[in-house]
C-alpha cells in the first residue's frame, strides 16, 4: 500500500475503473480495487461511485463496524479540498451512524433560527393574548 498522502479531487476522479479505483468516505480517500471483488454488496455498487464521493452511499446502507474496520485497511490517503470542489456529502440523519464530523455550521445555526423564531411567535402570541383577555375584562 501506497504511504499515506494528500488527494484532490481531480486525483481521485482518476481513479474510476475496475482495474483502478478509489472513493472518498468522509474525506478520506480509499483504494477499493481489491475490494471490490470480495465485496458482500457487490462490485457494481463500488463502481459506480469510483473516483467520487461514497460517503452517503456508504452510510445510507449502514455497514457495519467489520465494514468500517476493512475500510480502514483501503486507506491511501487524505481528500484535500480545493475551491470549487463540492462540498461533503451530508450524511442522512436516519443512518445508525456518528454524523458529527459531518454536521455541518449551515444546520446548526439554521436550527438555532427557527427555535428563536418560534420563541419569539409564541412570545408575541402570549402577550397578544393577554392583552385581548385584559380588553374584555375592561381591566
Ligand atoms: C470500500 C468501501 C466499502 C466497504 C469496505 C464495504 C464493506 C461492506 C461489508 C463488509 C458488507 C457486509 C455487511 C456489513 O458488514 O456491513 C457490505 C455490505 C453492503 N454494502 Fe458495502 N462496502 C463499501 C462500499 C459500499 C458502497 C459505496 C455501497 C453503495 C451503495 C455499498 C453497498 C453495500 C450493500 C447494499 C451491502 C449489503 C449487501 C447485503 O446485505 O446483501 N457498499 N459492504
Amino acid at each position: 500500500m501506497a504511504a499515506i498522502q494528500e488527494f484532490t479531487f481531480q486525483d481521485v476522479a482518476e481513479h474510476n475503473t475496475k482495474k483502478d479505483l478509489f472513493l472518498v468516505i468522509h474525506d478520506v480517500v480509499y483504494d477499493a480495487t481489491k475490494f471490490m471483488d470480495e465485496h458482500p454488496g457487490g462490485e457494481e455498487v463500488i463502481l459506480d461511485v469510483g473516483g467520487q464521493d461514497a460517503t452517503e452511499a456508504f452510510e445510507d446502507v449502514g455497514h457495519s463496524d467489520e465494514a468500517r474496520e476493512t475500510l480502514e485497511q483501503l486507506k491511501v490517503g487524505t481528500l484535500k479540498r480545493k475551491a470549487g470542489d463540492p462540498k461533503p456529502k451530508a450524511v442522512a440523519t436516519s443512518g445508525a451512524v456518528d454524523a458529527s464530523a459531518n454536521a455541518g455550521a449551515g444546520v446548526g445555526v439554521g436550527l438555532y433560527a427557527v427555535v428563536v423564531l418560534g420563541g419569539l411567535l409564541a412570545f408575541g402570541a402570549y402577550q397578544y393574548l393577554q392583552a385581548q383577555q385584559n380588553a374584555t375584562q375592561g381591566a
